[in-house]
């Protein structure tokens, strides 16, 4: 029996297939409700004979798409991608986005830009006014890890590294995440930019100015928000 976020994951997980058309290469993201579109868009390669291919952000995406028959592929094949289904884990206003709670940010980000159209799928509880109650993952490089740390502890935030279990939590590029407790993030764009010039990040889950549609779960029904003015 699915608990409700669940089920509303799995609604938007399963709605999102609707726009994955015949021939397009995808970008397959990660996380609990990107499992429900993965499991949907394999029924419909088997059942339509849709022709498509994935490309996935995690070890764990790619081995789902293996289970249920999602054909794959890699970027020395293909020039970009169609589309790129992916899910959050905050989405404010302005669709600017947190993301990386399951360790894959730097991937996810990587076929996110390769994309012609970003949707983003949630459950209602991802939506916030402003980012940052979430803990904004952010990828460094184990060498030096702890100077790394200090210079974004200088930004006001605190920091944990992140764990599993009772290791250190590595990611599936063999680097480390850093949660820090912004709290309240105002200026998301200029984060991420003063993250991203420090020589120890390797890439923040910032996801800013980037997704197009919004798939979002609430109750029984379903809101699609679509992002406002050009892209960067
Ligand atoms: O960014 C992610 C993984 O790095 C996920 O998309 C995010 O954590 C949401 O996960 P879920 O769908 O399980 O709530």
């Amino acid at each position: 029996m699915l608990s409700k976020q669940d089920q509303l994951k799995k609604l938007v997980g399963e709605e999102a297939v609707h726009y994955i058309k015949d021939g397009m290469k995808i970008g397959l993201g990660s996380g609990s409700t990107v499992y429900w579109m993965v499991k949907k868009l394999g029924e419909r390669v088997k059942e339509e004979g849709l022709k498509v291919e994935g490309i996935p952000s995690s070890d764990l995406t790619g081995d789902w798409a293996k289970e249920f028959g999602v054909p794959l592929t890699d970027f020395s094949q293909v020039e970009g991608l169609d589309i790129t289904i992916d899910g959050a884990d905050e989405v404010d206003e302005n669709l600017h986005l947190i993301k990386g709670g399951g360790g894959a940010l730097f991937r996810e980000k990587i076929i996110a830009q390769a994309a012609k159209e970003l949707i983003i799928i949630v459950d209602q509880s991802k939506k916030v006014q402003h980012l940052g109650r979430f803990p904004l993952p952010v990828e460094v490089l184990p060498f030096g890890w702890e100077m790394t740390a200090k210079e974004v502890e200088s930004l006001g935030c605190e920091w944990k590294l992140r764990h599993r279990e009772n290791d250190i939590y590595i990611t599936d590029n063999g680097n480390y995440i850093l949660d820090c407790y912004f709290n309240e993030i105002l200026e998301p764009e200029k984060l991420h930019k003063q993250l991203k010039l420090m020589v120890g990040v390797v890439e923040t889950g910032l996801f800013t100015n980037m997704a197009d549609k919004v798939i979002v779960g609430g109750g029984d029904e379903i809101e699609v928000i679509e992002r406002k003015g050009q892209k960067n």
